[in-house]
């Protein structure tokens, strides 16, 4: 069901809620009803998690430990070849691995039982650090098919066409992106940085408790990376909350994390706040995660 939606450049938006932080009221007083999870128990709970690469049988998760509760904005760095994407697909259930140890609860539930289309489901987002291209889906079936599939797992009814339409047309403009790349296959053709932009159109299209972005600020230039941080910001809410996987400070000065992990040979080695991205930064990881 592909939406018809303008292909001009420049409609008549619907003009966003002047709160800097706009929600999804509906989804996230449901939220509240069906969430397992109460104030006190932690968003997410990963114990000495260990997962190995299923073809080779090499292990590259040694033992994660990491609780997120809501409203926290984490921050992973590390060097290159660490673990940190690893570990963010490991938790969407990437087929690619296998959890040979440990625990990770979401919500109040096992989410190493649940079906990756469960954990998105659930509230975990993920934006890969190479978006992949859907040819032949547009990006607004796709948006809509997605969306629906989770308001129906909230027990709300499906948004009919023109409701899609007014919503859809909300978060393009949270994420400032042309109505056109609504009506293109998903991520097809699209340069790196539109790749990105789109990811965060689905996180603010979808909604998530927790949304995991990996190097989202990988290619963006000034202008993207400013509006992309924006939309996050504006996403972010006093109950949901951001894992983010980033090499760079610029993201991180504008998104404000309330703790900063380094990963380290398959294992967060240190935890600190965000001074402790000018130590890495002048000293290098050795040292910091020594
Ligand atoms: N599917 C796979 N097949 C083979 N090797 C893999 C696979 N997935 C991960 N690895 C290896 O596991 C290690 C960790 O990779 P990972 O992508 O998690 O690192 P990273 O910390 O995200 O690195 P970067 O900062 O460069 O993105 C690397 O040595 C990588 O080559």
């Amino acid at each position: 069901m592909a939406l018809s939606l303008p292909t001009h450049s420049s409609p008549t938006l619907i003009p966003l809620p002047r709160s800097p932080k706009p929600t999804f009221p509906t989804l996230r007083r449901l939220n509240y009803r069906v969430c397992v999870a109460t104030a006190a128990t932690p968003l997410l709970q990963v114990n000495d998690l260990r997962a190995k690469i299923v073809e080779s049988n090499v292990e590259i998760l040694h033992g994660v430990n990491l609780t997120v509760n809501q409203g926290e904005v984490h921050a992973v760095m590390g060097k290159n070849g660490s673990g940190k994407s690893t570990f963010a697909k490991v938790l969407v259930g990437h087929p690619d691995y296998e959890v040979t140890g440990g625990s990770v609860v979401f919500k109040g539930e096992n989410l190493l039982e649940m079906e990756p289309e469960e954990r998105s489901l659930a509230g975990l987002f993920m934006s890969f650090q190479s978006p992949v291209e859907i040819p032949g889906v547009s990006n607004d079936e796709f948006l809509v098919m997605a969306y629906n599939a989770r308001r129906k797992k909230l027990g709300l009814p499906e948004l009919g066409p023109l409701e899609c339409f007014s919503y859809l047309m909300e978060k393009l403009q949270l994420v400032n992106m042309k109505p056109d790349f609504l009506n293109r296959n998903v991520n097809e053709g699209f340069s790196g940085g539109e790749r990105k932009r789109n990811e965060i159109l689905q996180l603010a299209v979808l909604g998530a408790d927790l949304a995991i972005l990996d190097e989202i600020d990988s290619g963006l230039d000034v202008d993207a990376l400013r509006d992309v941080a924006n939309a996050v910001n504006r996403i972010l809410t006093p109950q949901n909350s951001l894992l983010m996987i980033t090499h760079y400070r610029r993201i991180l000065d504008l998104l404000n994390p309330t703790h900063v992990h380094v990963m380290d040979k398959g294992k967060i080695a240190r935890t600190g706040d965000i001074s402790m991205v000018e130590a890495i930064e002048a000293e290098g990881y050795e040292t910091v995660s020594a």
